[in-house]
């Protein structure tokens, strides 16, 4: 992908603006294009108005042919003129969008997955969609109007000065009225509705989302009811700002409307005064008066250009909100060549927060993880397990110690450097609405048939996948619905191991299943994992006997490490975790403190 220059720091609508330099010139020549049709079509109802008044006066029909030419040119000049203004402004706006939208994703690329805690997925669906198309009413309606507007009524004013000064400040001034002061009213008005209609709209895209997604939930708990009221509120507050700001709308159309008519009035007035002291004919009356009336064509659209400039500011600022969110970890500016295989990975006194004011989630953690060796990182919920891998697949920077990869400092290398050699299955793995054969091939595109097999029957699910009527084709439904939960994670392993990375990360593999489905689980992943340098993350202890070293976390703190054997020879967390999994319902007084985390 070619590089796209930063948009400097500025107000949220004048960067985008600032995206459509590059364009000036058609954004020039649409201009012009836009002053042409409102021009010509003040000029068709001039000129018409002195073809009916001077026809009035039974000339020789001679006298009409010019002005009878002109009337036909400027209506179908004014048609071509209106097409090429749209073309060349849609033009403009949707390459804009298009741009915007790369950027928004780019944005999304570098912050994800780590810096998109803040956002929710309803709301950046809404940023992502919504707010982008908004931007194409910036230059359509928001800027080419008032641009188009300046122009035409400048020629227009000009155009009754000729004929009769005084009429034409008296339409100078209802111009400056409807053009200028009407739309700052709606602005005032609509911009706080905007802002709150797009909050609104964010909002409401969530709540629909989060119901739609969590619908089987909301239902077993009888929490469909309260879901859908929210829902009903979201909209009703949507309404409500959508409302005002039409109501911005309606008021400014309407003030224009009543400019107009006084204009007019003030222009006949005049006229008529100067037709009695003999400054003017009865002709340029007519043409004076129409020319008046038409002018307010130039700047009708301007109240809704100015509601929806404020509406345009508010998406504005929500997508300069993704753009501008902080690199979640930091990238060296000349970073080290990738790291070669097998990888050596050290962690000496980390410790690590999710922010400036969030607890310690590690305090202090030594690790090592040697090729060919299987660590499993156990304890209790909220123990820092996850950070740990959190850390290690750059999605989280250390703020104090030091990891090494290869001996270097691990955020010496690119991210993505990282993460070609460090990878594995997260805790939550997403299965994609597509067959089997596609979720497993994400992970290695380049897999052949034998690649897939191999990774399936370490993760024991080619029997299965086999005995499928579809077989590898069987399509797995949107996060995997189709199949059950073991299924589904015994596919995040396959994946991970078809991906083959260098330091094999497991989190949690075996969460949510069944006690005999875990088991099984555990037991191939074991077998799976042997001779490969593998961080297996876990709650459960079953089978560690089978792994290198145990690091026991508890409050981000190693508080033991050791085989299984000699851990449970110990008096510690991992003896009574180990006792709570074989006894869950024995009492053990005493012990609900150290293992608090775990409830
Ligand atoms: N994205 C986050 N933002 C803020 N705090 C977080 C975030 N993720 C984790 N934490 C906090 O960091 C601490 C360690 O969490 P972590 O997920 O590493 O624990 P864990 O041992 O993996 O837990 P579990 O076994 O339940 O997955 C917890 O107190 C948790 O609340």
């Amino acid at each position: 992908m070619t590089a796209i220059p930063r948009i400097a720091h500025r107000a949220p609508l004048l960067r985008l603006l600032a995206l459509a330099r590059p364009m000036r010139g058609r954004l020039l020549v649409a201009a012009l294009a836009g002053a042409a049709t409102t021009a010509a079509g003040i000029a068709l109802l001039g000129v018409s108005g002195f073809l009916i008044a001077r026809a009035a006066e039974h000339p020789n029909v001679t006298a009409l042919t010019i002005a009878v030419v002109a009337v036909r040119a400027l209506g179908v000049g004014r048609g071509v003129l209106r097409y090429a203004e749209r073309l060349i402004s849609h033009d403009v706006a949707f390459r804009v969008m298009g741009d915007v939208r790369v950027r928004i994703y780019r944005a999304l690329a570098r912050i994800a997955p780590a810096g998109l805690r803040d956002l929710r997925s309803g709301d950046l669906l809404t940023r992502l969609v919504a707010d982008v198309d908004t931007t194409q009413d910036l230059f359509v309606r928001g800027v080419l109007p008032p641009a188009a507007a300046a122009l035409a009524g400048g020629a227009a004013v000009g155009a009754c000065a000729f004929l009769l000064a005084p009429a034409a400040g008296a339409l100078a001034a209802g111009l400056l009225a409807a053009g200028a002061v009407v739309p700052l009213c709606s602005v005032v008005i609509a911009r706080r509705a905007a802002q709150r209609a797009a909050a609104a709209r964010g909002r409401l895209t969530t709540l629909v989302v989060d119901a739609f997604s969590g619908a089987p939930d909301l239902i077993a708990f009888g929490a469909a009811e309260r879901a859908l009221a929210s829902v009903a509120a979201a909209d009703r507050e949507l309404t409500r700002q959508t409302r005002r700001n039409a109501f911005a709308l309606a008021l400014g159309s309407g003030l224009c409307t009543a400019v107009t008519g006084l204009t007019v009035w003030a222009v006949l007035l005049l006229g008529v005064a100067a037709v009695e002291d003999g400054d003017l004919g009865r002709v340029p009356l007519a043409v004076l008066a129409l020319t008046a009336l038409a002018a307010f064509e130039a700047v009708a659209p301007l109240p809704a250009a100015a509601a929806r400039l404020a509406e345009t500011g508010s998406s504005a600022r929500r997508i300069t909100g993704v753009l501008d969110a902080p690199d979640p970890v930091r990238e060296p500016s000349r970073p080290l060549p990738p790291p070669d295989r097998p990888v050596t990975v050290r962690l000496r006194g980390v410790r690590a927060r999710y922010g400036p004011d969030e607890p310690w989630a590690l305090d202090g953690v030594d690790l090592d993880l040697e090729p060919g060796r299987r660590v499993a990182l156990v304890g209790p919920s909220g123990a820092g397990k996850s950070t740990v891998a959190a850390l290690l697949l750059r999605f989280l920077d250390a703020q104090a110690g030091t990891i090494t990869l290869n001996g270097r400092d691990l955020t010496a290398y690119a991210a993505d450097d990282v993460r070609a050699v460090i990878g594995g299955c997260p805790q939550d793995p997403h299965v994609f609405d597509s067959t089997l054969r596609e979720n497993l091939r994400l992970a290695r595109p380049g897999a052949d048939e034998a690649d897939l097999r191999a990774a399936a029957d370490a993760a024991r699910l080619l029997p299965w996948i086999e005995s499928l009527p579809q077989g590898w084709d069987t399509p797995v439904g949107a996060h995997g619905a189709r199949v059950s939960g073991g299924e589904r994670q015994r596919l995040a392993l396959a994946r991970a191991l078809l991906a083959d990375p260098a330091l094999l990360i497991l989190d949690e593999p075996t969460a949510h299943l069944d006690p005999p489905t875990r088991v099984a689980l555990t037991t191939d992943l074991l077998r799976a994992t042997r001779g490969r340098t593998t961080l297996l993350i876990t709650h459960d202890l079953a089978g560690l006997d089978a792994v290198d070293e145990i690091v026991v976390l508890d409050r981000g703190r190693v508080v033991q490490r050791g085989t299984h054997a000699a851990l449970l020879r110990q008096d510690g967390l991992y003896r009574r975790l180990w006792a709570e999994q074989h006894n869950p319902w024995e009492d053990r007084p005493g012990e609900e403190q150290s293992a608090s985390r775990s409830s």
